[in-house]
Formats: C-alpha cells, sequence, structure tokens
C-alpha cells in the first residue's frame, strides 16, 4: 500500500485581481491543511504582485506560505502591454499558455527527487484548457469559481436558455424582459441581469464554449456558502460550497495603503462610510462628480478608494473630503472588519460580497457590470443586508440620492441586526464540523486519492 502522500494542487487563476485573490485564498486554507501548492501566475501578473510584497512590510515567512511554490508562465503578450483589452489578453493566454503547461508540469514533479507530484489541477474561469492538459496528463480537476454559485449556474444553464428561447444565439441577449427562475425555490431574477449580458458578443461565444470545458472539472468549488444561496446547489451536483475565505493575513496582490487601518483607529464606532468598487469597475466623471459632492453633503467621515488607474477622473472643484481620506488600494479586508465601519458602499463583485457579508457590514450597492446586478438583488432583495440607490431620470446616482441612502441605511436597526446575524450564520460555515468545512475536508481528500 503506498504511504499517504499530502495533496498537491496546481492552481490556476485568471490574471485578474478578482480571481487571483481568492486563489491566493484557497492556496493559504489548504495550505494549512498540510498541502502542498503549486500557483501558477502570469509573469506579468506575478510581476506586479512581487512589486506589492516587496514594498510591503508584511510579507509572510510561516510555514504556510512555505507551502506555496510559485511558477510563471508568459501570458504571450508584449510586456509593455497594457492588458487593458480584455478579448485580445484572454485570446492570447489561451493560445499561448496551453502548449507551455505540460513541460512546466513534469518540471513540478521532478522538484522534491519526485516524491510529492501534483495530483490536481484547479482552475478558475477562462483558465478550462489547462483542465484539458491535466486530463491527458491523467491529472484530476477541479474549478474554482470567483463567483457566486447562482452565476455559475446561470452560465452553466446557457445552453438550456437558448433552447427556451429565453436567449437569442445570436447575439446572447434575452428575446424579451421576463422575469426567470432556473429551479423552483430559486428567487426570480430579470432575464437582462444575466452575467453576460453586460458584455459584448465574443465574451458569450467563449463562454458557452468554457462550460464545456469546464464539465472536465469533478468539483466547481464556490466562495459561498450552502446557505446563502442553497437553490443554486440543486442545479449541479459539481458544485460544492467552500467559503467564506475569510483569511485576512493574505496579501492582495496589489500595494496596500496600511495607513489608513490607524486613520480608522482614530474615529468612533460605526461612524465610517467605506467606498469601494473593486479592481476594474471604472466610473463615470459625472458620476464620480456626484459621488464626491454626495459625500460632502454627508458630513460624515469616509474611506474612499480612487484606484491611480481610473484614468481622466477629476475631483470637482468644490469638492472638500475634510472628514474623509482616500486612498489607491486598501487592506480591503482587514478595513471592512475595523469596528469604525459604519457602511460600505459597493459594485457588489462577489469578493468584496463575501467580505461585507462576514464582516456584518451593511451594504450600499452600486453595480457596474456582470454578476454584480445579480449580487445586489440578493444583498437587497434576498439575505435584506442593504438598499439600492435609485438613478435620476438622466440615468445618474445624484449627490442628494447619495445623502438620503446612506441616512437611510443607518438609520435602518433591522437591515444592521440581519448583518450581524448573517456575519453569524456565514462563519458558523468554517468553523470545525461547519458545512463549507465538512466540504473543504472531503474535497482535501478526494484530490490526494
Ligand atoms: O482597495 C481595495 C479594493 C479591493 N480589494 C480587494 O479586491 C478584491 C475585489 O474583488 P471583487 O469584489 O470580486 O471585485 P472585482 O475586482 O471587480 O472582481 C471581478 O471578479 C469578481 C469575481 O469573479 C466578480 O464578481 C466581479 O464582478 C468582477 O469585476 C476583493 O477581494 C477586495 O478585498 C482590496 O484589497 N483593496
Amino acid at each position: 500500500m503506498a504511504k499517504t502522500q499530502t495533496s498537491h494542487f496546481l492552481v490556476i487563476p485568471f490574471p485578474v485581481l478578482g480571481h487571483v485573490n481568492p486563489f491566493m485564498q484557497f492556496s493559504h486554507v489548504v495550505a494549512k491543511h498540510g498541502c502542498k501548492v503549486t500557483f501558477l501566475n502570469t509573469e506579468s501578473s506575478q510581476k506586479r504582485a512581487n512589486q506589492a510584497a516587496s514594498a510591503s512590510a508584511s510579507a509572510s515567512s510561516d510555514q504556510t506560505a512555505a507551502r506555496i511554490n510559485f511558477v510563471t508562465l508568459p501570458d504571450g503578450l508584449d510586456p509593455e502591454d497594457e492588458r487593458n483589452d480584455p478579448l485580445k489578453f484572454l485570446f492570447s493566454i489561451k493560445t499561448s499558455m496551453p502548449p507551455l503547461l505540460p513541460k512546466l508540469i513534469e518540471e513540478v514533479n521532478e522538484l522534491d527527487g519526485g516524491e510529492n507530484k501534483i495530483s490536481c489541477i484547479v482552475v478558475s474561469m477562462n483558465m478550462g484548457w489547462a483542465l484539458e492538459v491535466g486530463q491527458k496528463m491523467g491529472i484530476k480537476g477541479a474549478l474554482l469559481f470567483p463567483g457566486s454559485a447562482t452565476t455559475l449556474a446561470c452560465t452553466d444553464s446557457m445552453h438550456r436558455l437558448i433552447d427556451e428561447g429565453i436567449i437569442d444565439p445570436q447575439n446572447g441577449l434575452p428575446t424579451k424582459k421576463q422575469e426567470i427562475k432556473l429551479c423552483p425555490d430559486m428567487p426570480s431574477m430579470d432575464s437582462s441581469r444575466l452575467p453576460w449580458c453586460t458584455l459584448p458578443k465574443p465574451f458569450f461565444d467563449h463562454l458557452l464554449q468554457e462550460m464545456q470545458t469546464l464539465r472536465l472539472g469533478s468539483w466547481w468549488l464556490c466562495n459561498t456558502t450552502h446557505q446563502l444561496e442553497p437553490w443554486a446547489f440543486s442545479l449541479s451536483p459539481k458544485l460544492l460550497p467552500i467559503g467564506p475565505f475569510i483569511d485576512q493575513t493574505t496579501a492582495s496582490f496589489w500595494q496596500e495603503d496600511t495607513d489608513c487601518l490607524q486613520w480608522l483607529d482614530h474615529h468612533p464606532p460605526k461612524s465610517v462610510i467605506y467606498i469601494s468598487f473593486g479592481s476594474l469597475a471604472v466610473m463615470d466623471p459625472t458620476q464620480f462628480t456626484e459621488l464626491a459632492l454626495g459625500l460632502d453633503l454627508l458630513q460624515k467621515p469616509f474611506l474612499w478608494v480612487v484606484r491611480p488607474n481610473n484614468k481622466g477622473l477629476v475631483y470637482p472643484q468644490e469638492f472638500k473630503g475634510c472628514k474623509g481620506k482616500i486612498v489607491g488600494w486598501a487592506p480591503q479586508k482587514k478595513v471592512l472588519a475595523h469596528p469604525t465601519i459604519a457602511c460600505f458602499i459597493s459594485h457588489c463583485g462577489w469578493n468584496s460580497t463575501m467580505e461585507g457579508v462576514y464582516s456584518g457590514v451593511p451594504f450600499l450597492c452600486w453595480p457596474f457590470f456582470t454578476d454584480q446586478f445579480q449580487d445586489k438583488a440578493y444583498v437587497c432583495d434576498v439575505w435584506k443586508v442593504g438598499m439600492g440607490f435609485e438613478k435620476d431620470e438622466n440615468g445618474i446616482i445624484t449627490r442628494g440620492e447619495i445623502k438620503k441612502k446612506v441616512e437611510e441605511l443607518l438609520a435602518d436597526e433591522g437591515i444592521r441586526e440581519r448583518s450581524l446575524k448573517l456575519k453569524e450564520m456565514t462563519l458558523n460555515n468554517v468553523d470545525e464540523g461547519g458545512q463549507s468545512s465538512n466540504n473543504l475536508n472531503m474535497f482535501i481528500n478526494w484530490a490526494k486519492e
């Protein structure tokens, strides 16, 4: 009988922060369970991570980190390319990386005298090609989806929605405005809020093909819990909730402004409004002005993340911002856990949604694209831990609306109570014996069989 070996995961996120971050968290979680992790990043994504790590004083040297080994492959684009054309980026990766992966796997397998070979490949959305490589090499595979289980179940239902005439295969858009349900207990959703409806048609075609490839994965792991979206799990037996990922020590791969934590220390409990729209959303200049002036009108302390790559945004002349702090990138998980945070104005990317939920912070939802509208619907209508903004007749969220909604939210005891209950319920999952914790243990054991 062979001796019990440790699971060795090769994890391959799509190189955008909303994927790389949950993959890093997953890597830390499984490394804590004694597994070995080889983390494959693209060269350009790793370069940015290295810059952030060398600027940070808190580079981790613990045993968990020691079990994570970073390797890179080129993404096929020129090093000087800004990688801001998502389609070009996606197709370059899909063409350049697959032929290089087998050799890299062989090299990794030869380390440690061939004792600890890769036992499972874990990929994110868009990286399904690596499951094909793994299958040819006899290595097991799984998907780790960085969005909600509902988003994945919707994307997996694309063919069905086409067959039922709900989606037009010519353009990927709904054939008419209607409310749909993928299964009886699912809260109904507006068909125009399906995750790909805000994306250009080539993404729809890509997703149709990608979902077929991702079926090679034996499990579809999600950073969620069963109670948050129970209906989703009846849609595919592969879906396995293992979240929330709560490790605050995992660096976010981009350089963080940690001074804001001391700034928060100087405020009373539940007094600061935190505003962040994740790593991709770009705000329209008019809307930016309204947000800045709305924060002034509120006269409350705020911590606002304005990414330096949000080019072309200019603060309005009359903006004072005297009660606030603006940073380029915050240590968000620590910020949300800080007792001075009163509410979270969020774009509702899934990682931010989970971080807000397990920190018990009420939301003001400001979705931009893809899954963010559906995540907002869960926050506001299903879990009832937040509110949305109304646009005016010109499609703008005005400064007056921002002031009104923040004040309404902060006065709403029901929302605050539900947020704290949801936090407790969500966190119970990752305690020993909790459902997500049991699922993760099962997955780790499966991966080493
Ligand atoms: O100042 C900041 C702002 C954000 N974050 C972190 O960045 C991540 C952002 O992830 P997410 O909230 O999911 O937003 P995006 O970066 O926009 O993520 C993309 O990927 C997600 C997962 O697929 C999708 O849900 C989103 O719609 C998509 O935009 C989170 O972990 C945050 O903690 C920081 O560390 N510092």
